[in-house]
């Protein structure tokens, strides 16, 4: 469980965390979503203890960072996955990050195994792919064995097999209990990784909720209706307030659920061809609820696009 409370981070005139309040359960993946700048890295370097808040505080299993007799047991992170000596080899790095934790050397060898790396334990983290470099980071966030693990943007960068990877990897740390909160750019990736968002912009909290909720409430709720006696249902359903407008094989109607239309078709005697709510994608609902706290709209639209093309490498 992560709880923050009223955090705040100032750097000089800039406020970049502005009084967020909210928390991230267990057993679940939430995503934690913002424009550039929003504030989520400084958020999550104050809930590991790496910034100190100019106001408010983050408890992690009801504790304050500081306050953790051992941090790495309790919370585990992966902040900069090219954090790693280049000449040491993998298994080296977590035997002294487990060291220097005093965690069992043992702890090693099986998250080594957990991440997949057991066949190149021995090699030069330098000489790693970053796909590679991201399963070692999680390897070091996974060494304490800990209940609530922070990620933050760690599909950056990865190819389509890593992506699918950490989304799994993900889904499985949730499925154990697992408090998981990631950050990311990603929106569509984040619409197939977590079911639930925290969404900030500004440094403000703009909305908490599920990731179905969020893209409903965003979404217009329309339904596409098909049918052989189109003009008679129009004409019934204008009747009863909807709103109309045509699409390619059909009309697509607001203003009224599908169970009404359907009533209404039935009503009028016109038979249905299709009948389907429409769903509007995380991208959408990001844009228009975070619309005024985004400062560069065209950067954000071409990120949200290079986030749907396939990636290159
Ligand atoms: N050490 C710092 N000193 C001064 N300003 C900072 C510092 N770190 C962050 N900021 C500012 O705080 C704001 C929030 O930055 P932050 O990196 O937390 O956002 P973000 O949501 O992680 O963005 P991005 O997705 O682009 O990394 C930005 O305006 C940034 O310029």
């Amino acid at each position: 469980m992560i709880e923050a409370q009223g955090l705040t981070k100032r750097y000089g005139k800039t406020l970049a965390v502005d009084n967020l309040t909210f928390s991230v359960t267990p057993g679940k993946v939430t995503g934690f979503l913002g424009p550039n700048g929003a504030g989520k890295s400084t958020s999550m370097r104050m809930m590991l203890g790496l910034d100190n808040p100019t106001a408010g505080q983050v408890r992690i299993g009801g504790k304050r960072y500081h306050d953790l007799d051992h941090p790495l047991r309790t919370v585990g992170a992966l902040l900069d996955a090219r954090w790693v000596h280049p000449n040491r080899s993998a298994k080296a790095h977590l035997a002294w990050m487990a060291k220097s934790n005093k965690i069992s050397p043992r702890r090693v060898d099986e998250v080594l195994d957990i991440v997949g790396l057991s066949s190149v334990a021995n090699k030069r983290a330098g000489g790693f792919s970053l796909g590679m470099s991201q399963r070692l980071g999680i390897a070091a966030a996974l060494l304490g064995d800990p209940e609530v693990l922070l990620f933050d943007e760690p599909v950056n960068g990865l190819d389509p097999e890593g992506i699918l990877w950490i989304r799994k990897f993900m889904h499985r740390l949730a499925s154990e209990g697992r408090t998981v909160f990631v950050s990311s750019h990603l929106l569509s990736e984040m619409a197939l990784t977590a079911t639930e968002l925290v969404v900030i912009g500004k440094g403000k909290l703009i909305s908490q909720t599920t990731t179905d909720d969020f893209v409903a409430r965003a979404s217009e709720n329309s339904v596409k209706v098909r049918s052989p006696q189109l003009a008679v249902l129009r004409g019934a359903l204008e009747g009863a307030s909807a709103t109309i407008t045509d699409s390619d094989d059909g009309i697509l109607v607001s203003g009224l659920d599908s169970d009404k239309i359907g009533e209404i078709a039935m009503e009028q005697g016109a038979v249905l061809h299709e009948l389907s709510p429409q769903r509007g994608s995380l991208e959408q609902a990001f844009m228009q609820i975070t619309g005024d706290s985004v400062e560069y709209h065209a950067d954000l639209e071409t990120e949200a696009q290079q986030a749907l093309a396939p990636t290159a490498n």
